[in-house]
């Protein structure tokens, strides 16, 4: 049996953190990934036509600690180049230009929803009703009556039989009925503060991305709106892994934890042992369930632990020739179908390969996850030829990534069910005797990366608090 001062459990951005800043006030630290490398969601697929983020790439102005943390590492930001070519839709067997959708005889939408296009329908009807100013203000109980679904929420506000249908194929979150309202403007007040850093967001051809992106390339203090890392966003977790040595152990799958008023202890799937006087979780709940818990019963993150929904994303990565220069249908389009969206990349030149995507989220990201990997990217290029012949022979695949099939994620992103801000997520960081929480799924003010550093942050200032 090892021990440790604070025995951390996953090696993802929440876990390093925590664990950096640990070892610089003196405690000695132990941090156990089951997987073979550090990371998480922060992963590299290298392809023949190179590096390729599969999780997490995009950095915003305002993401103060991972970019401090890029800049001390030495690890160069550069502009992000994802422009997605112009959006159409495919809906109910139809082919829909956003500038002609308004007069379609399809848009059986009423007054002001008529305009909206429809991958855009659940954002924008979303956002209209957010009485958030601050980024926190979604903890605060004076607006808990809006812990309720996207679903209710539109109901009660009057919204069109069809508006309600096309904000359930594009609602943000895992779904139009299975998210709070109150975590869907979570994320959009943290985003209306990213975009406020730097300049104006300008309006242009991009305005219509179905994440409401709309990336400028002006440089303020050296950052665009959006950053990449040169060479794959992998190697931000790597760097903060290498100051810690040989403290990180990979492969070590944590399978119990016992916890006392005193101690922890920590067993892995191996059969080896690591004691701690504090230990942190920073895996998200889906896998954290899956651990055996032992000692008092806990607090309410209990409940969070066992109850807490996650979405999840899979993505096709692409290079394709321009076939829709021959069909003159939508570069990039959404569907009401099992191909969710198809976005095409700008390649600036028009002529040529441009890299592309297929983006499967909420229920047909759920669809796509019971395929299974091997059947999946058949599957989704088989749906692609169909709604566009004109790609038959044009489209070379780089890489797939289902992360709700990967069995140390479960899904891509927390998420908090109707009731569930109410029930448990303002009190659920009160830590497990000596278990303390991390991970983005224990997040206050953040969001992306940047909420696995602030909940790492956070978890090892409390940690130093009370061992003072
Ligand atoms: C497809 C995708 C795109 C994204 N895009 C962006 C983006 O552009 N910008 C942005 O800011 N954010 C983005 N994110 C979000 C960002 O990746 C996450 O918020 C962040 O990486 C989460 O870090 P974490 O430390 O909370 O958890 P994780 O990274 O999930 O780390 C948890 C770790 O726990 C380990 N683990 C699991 N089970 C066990 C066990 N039993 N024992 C031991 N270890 C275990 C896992 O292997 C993993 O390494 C994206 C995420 C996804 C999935």
């Amino acid at each position: 049996e090892e021990k440790s001062d604070v025995v951390i459990i996953g090696a993802g951005l929440s876990g390093l953190n925590a664990a950096n800043l640990l070892v610089e006030q003196g405690f000695k630290v132990i941090v156990l990934d089951a997987n073979n490398v550090v990371g998480g969601r922060v992963r590299t697929h290298h392809t023949a036509n190179g590096p390729i983020d599969v999780g997490a790439s995009q950095i915003g102005r305002s993401y103060a600690r991972v970019i401090d943390a890029c800049w001390r590492y030495g690890l160069k930001l550069i502009p992000e180049d994802r422009d997605l070519l112009k959006f159409g839709a495919h809906y109910q067997n139809h082919w829909i230009d956003n500038a002609t959708w308004a007069s379609h005889p399809l848009n059986r939408c009423e007054g002001e929803e008529r305009s909206i296009p429809p991958l855009m329908m659940g954002s924008r009807l979303a956002g209209k009703y957010n009485p958030l100013k601050n980024i926190d203000d979604w903890l605060d109980p004076k607006f808990s009556e809006y812990d309720v679904s996207l679903r209710t929420l539109l109901r009660q506000k009057g919204h069109s039989a069809q508006a309600i249908e096309l904000a359930a194929l594009s609602a943000p979150g895992i779904g139009i009925d299975e998210t709070s309202v109150l975590r869907m403007w979570q994320e959009e007040t943290r985003g209306a503060l990213d975009r406020k850093f730097g300049t104006d967001v300008k309006t242009d051809a991009h305005k219509d991305h179905p994440f409401g992106e709309a990336h400028t390339r002006d440089i303020v203090n050296g950052l665009t709106s959006t950053s990449n890392i040169e060479g794959g966003c992998h190697l931000l977790p790597l760097a903060m892994a290498r100051p810690l040595g040989d403290a990180v152990r990979v492969n070590k799958k944590v399978v119990h934890i016992e916890l006392s008023s005193s101690a922890g202890a920590v067993t892995c799937a191996d059969g080896s042992r690591y004691r701690g006087r504090f230990i942190i979780s920073a895996v998200p709940f889906t896998v954290l369930r899956k651990v055996k818990i032992s000692g008092p019963p806990g607090p309410s993150v209990a409940q969070a632990i066992a109850t807490m929904p996650y979405a999840n994303t899979a993505r096709l990565y692409l290079t394709v020739d321009p076939f829709w220069l021959e069909d003159g249908l939508p570069p990039s389009f959404s569907t009401d179908g099992p191909l969710g969206m198809f976005w095409a990349i700008d390649n600036h030149k028009g002529t040529g390969p441009h890299r592309a995507m297929i983006v499967l989220v909420s229920a047909v990201a759920r669809e796509i996850t019971k395929r299974g990997t091997e059947q999946a990217v058949p599957f989704l290029l088989s749906e692609l030829a169909r709604l566009r012949p004109a790609s038959a022979g044009k489209v070379r695949v780089n890489t797939y990534m289902d992360w709700g099939a990967d069995p140390l994620q479960l899904g891509c992103g927390f998420s908090l069910a109707p009731g569930q801000v109410n029930s448990f997520a303002r009190t659920m960081l009160e830590p497990w005797e000596v278990m303390h929480f991390a991970g983005e799924h224990t997040r206050r003010s953040d969001f992306g990366m940047e909420s696995a550093m602030e909940s790492g942050e956070r978890a090892a200032l409390e940690i130093m608090a009370r061992a003072a």
